[in-house]
């Protein structure tokens, strides 16, 4: 099997993966993979759940379709993340429940949404970003996410949802899933007397895992 035929596989497999496990409904959601070619990339519009391998758009290193369906009309979010993070080789955007309902809150830092609660966010992604609002596909978020990509591997998008970078997709899955689960506990631990880790601690995992 060519390494652009297993990426197809492999986007098909783990999309079904993440929508059967109800991580973003309906037609939300896109998923890319750098290739030799370029970028492999769900069609705008499709269902991460049914997706088909040779349908999925296929564009060179610019961004121009070279075969396949019409891609994401969020591929500058991808390319902004690529851009600005050189080890990434798989870019995922969900509509994931917590991490979009943390999207939604006012007075979150930037630079640092989720707070250091458990070890694996800060193993995996570090410290999380958040960006402003702007519709999807506008070019000001491309430009926002650029901004943040540098600094962070994960970030949400405000009013929106979660943009994960990975050395692979199965990574990328990980990182997200990872993201997703550390918005649930901020979430779900709101208001409650939380006991974080130190701020030592967090500084221990990162120069050791970040
Ligand atoms: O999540 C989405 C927009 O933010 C889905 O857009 P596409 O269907 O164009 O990938
Ligand atoms: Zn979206």
């Amino acid at each position: 099997m060519t390494p652009l035929a297993l990426a197809r596989e492999q986007m098909v497999t783990l999309g079904k993966s993440m929508f059967d496990r109800g991580l973003t409904p309906g037609a939300s959601a896109n998923i890319s993979i750098k290739v030799e070619e370029g970028f492999l990339m769900t069609p705008t519009g499709s269902c991460i759940g049914f997706l088909d391998a040779e349908t999925l758009s296929l564009l060179d290193e610019n961004g121009n379709l070279i075969s396949g369906d019409k891609p994401s009309k969020e591929f500058i979010l991808h390319k902004a993340m690529y851009d600005q993070r050189p080890d990434a080789g798989a870019v995922i955007h969900l509509h994931s429940t917590w991490s979009t309902a943390l999207s939604c809150k006012a007075d979150l830092n930037p630079d640092d949404v989720i707070p250091p609660l458990t070890p694996y966010l800060i193993m995996r992604l570090g410290r999380i970003g958040l960006v402003p609002y702007f519709p999807p596909g506008a070019a000001e978020l491309g430009a926002a996410v650029r901004e943040k990509a540098a600094a962070h591997a994960g970030i949400l998008m405000a009013n929106h949802g979660p943009i994960v970078s990975g050395k692979d997709l199965i990574t990328a899955m990980f990182n997200m899933e990872e993201l997703e689960e550390s918005a649930k506990l901020m979430l779900l631990l709101e208001g409650k007397n939380v006991n974080p880790l130190a701020e030592s601690d967090r500084q221990e995992l990162l120069a050791r895992f970040g």
